[in-house]
């Protein structure tokens, strides 16, 4: 039997690359795949011809889609015309083309913010278009709903199995730690680590430090992806609601961002104070996701976040040191 060709777009970022890891890891154990990958540098996705050739001469079996324009409140805030843009870019290209390429397995992800900002909680797959969205990110969210609808949209008329997962906020290895482009987790692990070298006896986080947040490891939400991805698609349907297709992935619990900052703290041997600035935006108080339809399938997350915070730190502490050598 042939070798199974899959795709996986953005393999250079925090959940494509722990995608790709997996999938090495089920070559490594004799799984026959050819994996496929293109840097942003040798394949613009938002450019339309070039992903109709790459996917015309690649024709992979299946197309894992993880790349996108990504970034936390500050950047979705600051920039959030290259967020809607470069997002329906993306999907649109990568949808279409693969479908145009005789695509028939796809696997896209999404976000939380997809749901709106006022909604019961946990945060159900059908809260979907339900009330209006959090502004700070509504441009991504647009985007990342339109990925949705693409799929869907495609299913219903060409019977293709196009599926969408849509994460919590994820952190771990590979994160972006931009001071202010990045998201929480990785912004705290290195403001708090940086505040400690320099002995400083006080560390700002942003907003009130009220809302809450869910966090998931990358390496759970690629297992998450990979499960999603190979269910048999009876499971899946039977699964989805007509119009809904869409499945949660989380942790199933979440944290005021000041406990968060306590635990970054702690792991990052911070004993200084912890401050709030209100000047910068909370965002949404609060999006726990419902994974009921997930665990319902199988699946559920098995890294504690004070282990995965640990273990990401030392991934920081790693990359940190290298970076020092090579200045
Ligand atoms: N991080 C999080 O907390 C969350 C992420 N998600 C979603 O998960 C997915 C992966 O996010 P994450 O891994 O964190 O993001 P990263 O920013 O770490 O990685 C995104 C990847 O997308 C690629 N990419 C971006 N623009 C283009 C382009 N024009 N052409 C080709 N490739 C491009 C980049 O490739 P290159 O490196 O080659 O430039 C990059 O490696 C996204 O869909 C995101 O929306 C959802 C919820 C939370
Ligand atoms: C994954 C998700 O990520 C984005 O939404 P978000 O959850 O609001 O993302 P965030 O991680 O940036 O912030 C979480 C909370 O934390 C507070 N906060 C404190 N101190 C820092 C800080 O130093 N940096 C950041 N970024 N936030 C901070 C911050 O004020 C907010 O209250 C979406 O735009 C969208 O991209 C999306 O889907």
């Amino acid at each position: 039997m042939a070798k199974r060709k899959v795709y996986v777009a953005g393999h250079r970022g925090m959940v494509g690359g722990a995608i790709l890891r997996q999938l090495q890891a089920r070559q490594e154990a004799g799984e026959d795949l050819d994996l496929v990958t293109r840097s942003s540098a040798e394949l613009d996705l938002t450019d339309q011809a070039a992903v109709a050739d790459f996917m015309q001469s690649e024709k992979p079996d299946q197309v894992i889609l993880a790349a996108a324009k990504v970034g936390g409140i500050h950047a979705n805030n600051t920039y959030p015309a290259q967020f809607i843009y470069e997002n329906l870019m993306i999907e649109c290209n990568v949808i279409h083309q693969a479908f145009a390429a005789g695509v028939l397995n796809l696997l896209q992800l999404g976000s939380s913010c997809i749901y709106p900002k006022a909604v019961p909680q946990p945060m159900r797959e059908d809260a979907l278009l339900t009330g209006t969205l959090e502004p700070t990110n509504e441009p991504y969210a647009i985007a990342k709903i339109a990925g949705i609808k693409l799929c869907e949209s495609y299913n219903r008329q060409y019977g293709t199995d196009y599926r969408s997962v849509m994460p919590t906020n994820l952190y771990g290895p590979g994160d972006n730690f931009h001071p202010e482009n990045s998201h929480v987790l990785p912004a705290l692990i290195r403001r708090f680590h940086e505040a400690r070298l320099q002995g400083r006896d006080e560390v700002v986080i942003w907003g009130s430090g009220e809302p809450r947040r869910e966090f998931l490891h990358v390496d759970d939400m690629a297992e998450a992806s990979l499960f999603v991805a190979g269910l048999d698609r009876a499971i899946y349907d039977d699964n989805t609601q007509p119009m809904l297709s869409h499945i949660n992935v989380g942790s199933g619990s979440d944290v005021t961002i000041l406990d968060l900052a306590r635990l970054v703290a702690k792991i990052t041997g911070f004993e200084g104070r912890i401050a709030t600035d209100p000047s910068k935006p909370d965002g949404t108080m609060r999006k726990l996701i419902d994974v009921t339809r997930l665990a319902d399938m199988g699946w559920r997350a098995s890294i504690p976040l004070e282990q995965g915070i640990a273990e990401t730190y030392d991934w920081y502490l790693k990359q940190d040191q290298e970076n020092l050598k090579s200045k």
